[in-house]
């Protein structure tokens, strides 16, 4: 049995660079493909093989919910996994760790299979938004035992089907709330019409993956009309899903290049994806990198100088961490918008990043969805991760430049990136 268990706290000193970097990092897939590329084969009718797949903490928690609820998945294979759909039933337990992925993609699921299906997390995950996915699956036809806090822990006890429909919600918080109805949507008696109320739905990208995997599972979408998406009932097919590197894991490497005024490459960069990860491209170049997407991959170089950006994160929150970094090491302030959703993260990342990089002696204030990043000379000192992977990764990137920086904890890397401390030593060639 894989142990999707919380990792033991590991302190670690995080490295700084004393030349430039010139790496190629070969990254493991995305998270957020594997999510999807699971769900819609267990829900689907025949089987799938996943290439190039992702062994980290989520994955594993996925693989090991949609076992438990009756699909077959063999990841014996590094290179291939192999997953068989079966009927869906409880009763059981599901693990949902930290991942946002589980706690929003399998209720919807969950609510199509027989039944009792209990759902809970780490302690932070309780904390988590879930409530207005819950209330629009009790919409649909869901019989949801829940806690007046709304979030997790909860049981769901399906009878086999559900009558879905039409429904509004407000995904403001998290896209996830959209894109877990959407990918259980064909199996709804009536498909699923899922409406939008509220403030912009953040991650666009994110959902769009959702869309292009129903479509390429053989589902029919319908999302021509803003915020207003429709997905017909139907059966869905397994297939090969080749999944692409995680591009916003290639973030704190890319970083590296920026900082040190070195380069980067990235192999199997996709030309065309909806990752949102993509928009690095872009954010290194307006920080004063160069970037050339190639045959190769996608290479970043510093040009000795980093300015501060004035950019809207919405589309990729999750790449808001490492951007902030990079930011207090700029020459000149940074203002990061559109990221009050991030507060519903692995931790509420807009207080995290602020505690942290002022306590190395940063300026950073938040307000309710922007973050000010104004550089001064930073100093070492333990920078708390919070179980967020992202946050580790941000101080191994201040790391890089302000020596003796300290994280309280690099095993939460193995969120989506269990190798990450090996990779970061390779990367500057202070690994053994
Ligand atoms: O659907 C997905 O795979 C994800 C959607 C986004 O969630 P939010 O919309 O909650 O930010 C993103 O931040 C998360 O890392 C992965
Ligand atoms: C927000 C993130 O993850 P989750 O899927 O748990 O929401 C993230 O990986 O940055």
């Amino acid at each position: 049995m894989t142990d999707t268990s919380a990792p033991a706290a590991q302190r670690w000193r995080a490295p700084s660079a004393s030349n430039p970097v010139h790496a190629k990092v070969a990254l493991p897939g995305s998270k957020s493909m594997m999510a999807r590329a699971l769900v819609l084969t267990a829900a689907g009718v025949t089987a799938s093989s996943l290439t190039a797949p992702l062994r980290a903490r989520d994955t594993s928690l996925m693989v090991a919910a949609l076992r438990a609820m009756g699909t077959r998945i063999d990841t014996e294979d590094d290179a291939v996994w192999q997953v068989q759909p079966g009927a869906l039933r409880g009763p059981t337990q599901i693990d949902c760790g930290l991942a946002g992925t589980v706690m929003r993609f399998l209720p919807p699921l969950a609510a199509t299979a027989t039944g009792a299906i209990a759902f809970d997390g780490d302690p932070h995950a309780r904390t988590r938004p879930m409530a207005p996915l819950l209330d629009a699956l009790e919409q649909l036809g869901a019989n949801i035992d829940r806690s007046a806090e709304g979030g997790l822990p909860f049981t769901i006890t399906g009878m086999g089907r559900l009558a879905g429909g039409e429904v509004t919600m407000n995904a403001a918080l998290s896209s996830q709330f959209i894109s877990g109805l959407l990918l259980s949507g064909p199996l709804f008696d009536q498909g699923l019409t899922v409406r939008h109320d509220g403030p912009p739905v953040p991650s666009a990208p994110h959902v769009r993956m959702t869309v292009d995997m129903l479509r390429a599972a053989g589902a029919v979408v319908d999302d021509s009309q803003r915020d207003t998406w429709r997905v017909e009932p139907g059966r869905l097919s397994g297939r090969t899903w080749n999944i692409e590197p995680d591009l916003s894991n290639a973030a704190p490497f890319m970083a590296a290049a920026l900082i040190t005024n070195g380069s980067t490459t990235i192999p199997g960069w996709p030309q065309e994806t909806s990752q949102p990860g993509d928009l690095l491209r872009d954010v290194l170049v307006e920080f004063g990198g160069r970037v050339e997407l190639s045959d190769a991959g996608m290479t970043a170089r510093g040009d000795g100088r980093i300015r501060g950006i004035d950019i809207d994160l919405s589309e990729a929150g999750e790449l808001t961490p490492v951007i902030a970094a990079i930011a207090a090491l700029a020459e000149t302030p940074s203002t990061l918008r559109g990221i009050g959703h991030l507060r519903g993260h692995e931790t509420d990342r807009l207080a995290a990043l602020t505690t942290e990089i002022n306590g190395l002696g940063g300026d950073v204030t938040a307000t309710e969805d922007v973050l000010r990043i104004r550089p001064r000379k930073l100093h070492g000192g333990v920078f708390n991760t919070y179980d967020d992977h992202r946050m580790a990764q941000a101080a191994a990137v201040i790391g890089l430049a302000v020596p003796e920086v300290e994280l309280s904890d690099v095993a939460c890397t193995s969120k989506t990136l269990p190798d990450f401390p090996h990779m970061w030593d390779q990367l500057l060639g202070t690994g053994s």
